[in-house]
C-alpha cells in the first residue's frame, strides 16, 4: 500500500456537485473529493484534506469536515440545498427593479435567524427615484426592525455610484464572511464585480477546473476582497423558492425580530399568536404600522408561514 500523506487544513473555496476546490493556510488551491458521505462539504466548511499518493494525479481527498459553527440552507419537501457554512453574515441584495417579492425576502431572513447569522439587507438602483420609493416604503419594517441594531438596509446605487457604495459595503464586511444572495436582475454580479475586480474570469476558471472542461457558473463561489484575505464574499445562486421545512412553527416568531419582540408579553408561554386571548403579538398588530407595532404585511407572512410549516411537517 502506498505511504498516504499528512491531513492538512484547509477551506473549501467552490464546490460542484461532489468536487471541491480547497484552499491551503497558504493560500494554495486543489481540487479535491469527499472520501465517504461523511465528508460532504458545502463552501465555507473547513476540513482536513489529505494529497493524493505519489503518481497518482493531484486530486486530494477530503477526509473529514470539521464542525460548523452554522450552516445556510433551504428545504422543501424534496431537498435540501446547502448555500455555504460558517458565516458571519448574509447579504440579501434587492433592487427597485424588478419588484422584489417580500415573502422571499422574509424567507432568507427567518433561514439567517434559524442559524444565527446576521441579516443585512441592501436595495438597489437608487437611481430609479420612483421605484426605488416604492421599494424603500415597503422595507419601512425591516429598517426599523429590532430597533435598528438587527438588519440594516443600505440605500445602493452599484452601477451609478460605485465609489460611495464600495466604501459604504466595506464598512459593514470588513473581516468577516458574508454570502450574499439575491433576485435575478438585483445586480449582484455587478456587486460581486466592484468589490471584487475580476471574480467573473475567476469564477469561469475554477467552475471550469471543477467540473471537468463544461462551462458553468451554477455553483457557489468564495472570494477574498483583501490581499491579507481577512474579508470574504461568497457568491451563491438559488434564491427562489426559499423552503422553510427544516424551522418548527413554534420556532417561526422567534426568527422574527419584529414578531419576537412583542411575544414576551402574551399570556400564554405556549402562544401561537394567532387567536390566543392575552397575545402581546395580536395586540401590536392592531397598532399596525405605528413605531411599537407589526406590520399587517408582516403579520400575515407570519400566519400564512406558521400554516405552511404545521402542514408540511406532518
Ligand atoms: N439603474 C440601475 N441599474 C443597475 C444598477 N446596478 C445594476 N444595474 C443593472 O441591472 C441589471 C442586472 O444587473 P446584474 O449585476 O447583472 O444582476 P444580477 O443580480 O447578477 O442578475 P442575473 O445575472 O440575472 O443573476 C444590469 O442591466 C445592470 O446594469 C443600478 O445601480 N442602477
Ligand atoms: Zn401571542
Amino acid at each position: 500500500m502506498a505511504e498516504r500523506s499528512a491531513l492538512m487544513e484547509g477551506t473549501v473555496v467552490a464546490s460542484h456537485g461532489r468536487h471541491c476546490m480547497v484552499e491551503t493556510a497558504d493560500g494554495e488551491r486543489r481540487i479535491c473529493h469527499p472520501r465517504g458521505k461523511k465528508s460532504y462539504a458545502v463552501v465555507g466548511d473547513r476540513v482536513l484534506w489529505q494529497a493524493p499518493p505519489p503518481g497518482q494525479g493531484d486530486e486530494g481527498t477530503i477526509e473529514k469536515v470539521l464542525e460548523r459553527r452554522n450552516l445556510f440552507y433551504r428545504q422543501d419537501e424534496i431537498r435540501t440545498k446547502s448555500f455555504a457554512a460558517n458565516l458571519d453574515q448574509v447579504l440579501i441584495l434587492i433592487a427597485a427593479e424588478p419588484v422584489f417579492s417580500e415573502s422571499q425576502l422574509a424567507r432568507a431572513l427567518i433561514a439567517a435567524e434559524a442559524e444565527g447569522i446576521k441579516p443585512l439587507i441592501g436595495l438597489n438602483k437608487s437611481d430609479l427615484v420612483e421605484p426605488f420609493a416604492r421599494a424603500w416604503e415597503r422595507l419601512l419594517p425591516y429598517r426599523h426592525m429590532g430597533a435598528g441594531t438587527h438588519y440594516g438596509v443600505l440605500p445602493l446605487s452599484l452601477a451609478l455610484s460605485s465609489d460611495v457604495d464600495r466604501a459604504l459595503l466595506m464598512e459593514h464586511l470588513r473581516g468577516k464572511t458574508t454570502l450574499v444572495l439575491g433576485p435575478s436582475g438585483s445586480g449582484k454580479s455587478t456587486l460581486i464585480n466592484l468589490l471584487v475586480p475580476g471574480a467573473t474570469v475567476q469564477t469561469g476558471e475554477i467552475s471550469q477546473a471543477l467540473n471537468s472542461g463544461k462551462h458553468t457558473t451554477t455553483s457557489t463561489h468564495w472570494y477574498w476582497m483583501d490581499a491579507e484575505r481577512t474579508t470574504a464574499l461568497i457568491d451563491s445562486p438559488g434564491f427562489q423558492e426559499f423552503g422553510l421545512h427544516h424551522v418548527a412553527p413554534m420556532q417561526l416568531a422567534a426568527c422574527m425580530p419584529d414578531i419576537a419582540e412583542h411575544a414576551s408579553h402574551c399570556k400564554f408561554y405556549n402562544c401561537t399568536h394567532l387567536h390566543e386571548p392575552g397575545c402581546g403579538v395580536l395586540d401590536a398588530v392592531k397598532n399596525g404600522s405605528s413605531a411599537h407595532g407589526i406590520s399587517p404585511n408582516r403579520y400575515k407572512i407570519y400566519s400564512d408561514l406558521f400554516e405552511e410549516l404545521s402542514h408540511t411537517r406532518y
